[in-house]
């Protein structure tokens, strides 16, 4: 059966919370894939649609060997790489070219090869990235790597992420793939129904430790179309006044992966691990830059602790309007075959688009490097200081 090439995770006690009753909303349903996946299809093209340019990464499941087969995440200590980077960057930039996407958020980088960075040069990447939130690298080897390969290179950066829910290249369950084909309807399907796609989230962030630098390459591409937007949340929670920001310090909020999960079971897809829900700060510190960032998204926070259902919606949805409006914090990064995209999940929301036709595939891969349980530190009046608006 299908699965659901979606967001999702697993289980650490937590206190008993009400989630079901804040304003999140998991509603990613409808980006979920197709309910039935013919993978001789999509290997074999069509009259108008050519075949999965990287068959290797066409996504697998199996509901009876997968579900409820994984156990619970266990902790694990996160080495946060971009504290030991040289911030003038000779490894990483020794040969690049640099353009800003924005004033506020993204770059362009044009001569550096990701798979061939050393060490040094992969710590850097680190610091550069959660300088810049998200980068998008050019011309890249990474796609036709052996899977194998780029795992490796992925795994410098924190454990991979197995999704509970999405398919994944046969044998390599800690690749997270989003594939639209051939006989795909999302589009047509979803905009019967709604008049917009927009899904800003974070990945993951129910998990205990949600992933930090994270990589998303192509694979296969519309002509045009199927953008992915970003945006700061470090420079989000900055925007807000000083006595907002104020008020915001020491407030926790419940993240629930259990609809994600609940949205797969009922398309028939996978539940690799049972649900779990975390409590996470709602302000988080960036370990290698000090800066402090919002940490809520539509799609997994549900609720502020100690806040009554009401208050707790008033502002979730004061934040997630305030995130979605900014466009002057938000880029638009546009995919070209041979490119690498790289977030730092910690301080940044993205959205997909579906602006694409149906039937034009459209087909990445995802490794997902997890990182520290989010923490904050205390806020302090002045310290916006040093960081561009
Ligand atoms: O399809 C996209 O543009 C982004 C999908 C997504 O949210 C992800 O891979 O984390
Ligand atoms: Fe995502």
């Amino acid at each position: 059966m299908a699965p659901a090439l979606v967001e999702t995770a697993p289980a650490v006690q937590q206190p008993e919370v009400n989630y079901k009753s804040g304003v999140g909303q998991y509603k990613e349903a409808a980006f979920g894939g197709p309910k039935v996946f013919k993978k001789d299809l999509e290997l074999r093209g069509t009259e108008k649609h050519a075949p999965a340019r990287y068959p290797n990464y066409l996504p697998t499941w199996d509901n009876e060997k997968e579900t409820g087969v994984y156990a619970p995440l266990e902790p694990f200590e996160h080495t946060e790489h971009g504290k030991d980077a040289d911030p003038s960057f000779p490894n990483l930039l020794k040969d690049a070219k640099v353009a800003d996407l924005t004033a506020n958020i993204g770059a362009e980088v044009h001569g550096v090869q990701l798979s061939k960075l050393t060490a040094a040069g992969k710590d850097e990447l680190a610091l550069f990235v959660a300088q810049k939130k998200v980068v998008a690298f050019r011309d890249q080897d990474f796609a036709d790597l052996p899977i194998k390969d780029a795992l490796a290179f992925g795994g410098y950066f924190g454990r991979h992420h197995i999704h509970p829910a999405s398919g994944a290249p046969e044998g390599y369950p800690e690749v997270h793939l989003v594939h639209r084909g051939t006989d795909d309807t999302t589009a047509r399907d979803f905009f019967e129904e709604r008049t917009n796609s927009i899904t800003w989230h974070s990945d993951v962030t129910y998990e205990k430790q949600p992933p930090g630098t994270t990589f998303l390459y192509l694979l296969d591409g519309p002509a045009a179309g199927g953008d992915t937007l970003f945006a700061n949340q470090a420079a989000a929670y900055r925007r807000l006044s000083p006595e907002f920001r104020k008020r915001l310090h020491g407030l926790k909020v419940v993240h629930s992966g259990i609809e994600q999960a609940d949205n797969s079971r009922n398309r028939g897809g996978i539940v690799r691990r049972e649900p779990v829900t975390s409590i996470h700060p709602l302000v988080r510190t960036h370990p290698a830059t000090g800066e402090k960032a919002l940490f809520v998204n539509p799609q997994f926070s549900r609720r502020i602790i100690g806040f009554k259902k009401e208050e707790s919606d008033f502002l979730l949805n004061f934040l997630y309007d305030h995130i979605a409006k900014g466009q002057d914090f938000q880029a638009r990064v546009k995919w070209a075959p041979n490119t690498v995209v790289v977030w730092d999940n910690r301080v940044t929301a993205h959205s997909a688009l579906l602006d694409w036709d149906d039937g034009a595939r459209r087909h990445l891969a995802r490794i997902t490097p997890q990182a520290e349980a989010p923490y904050e530190t205390e806020f302090e009046e002045a310290k916006t200081a040093g960081f561009e608006y």
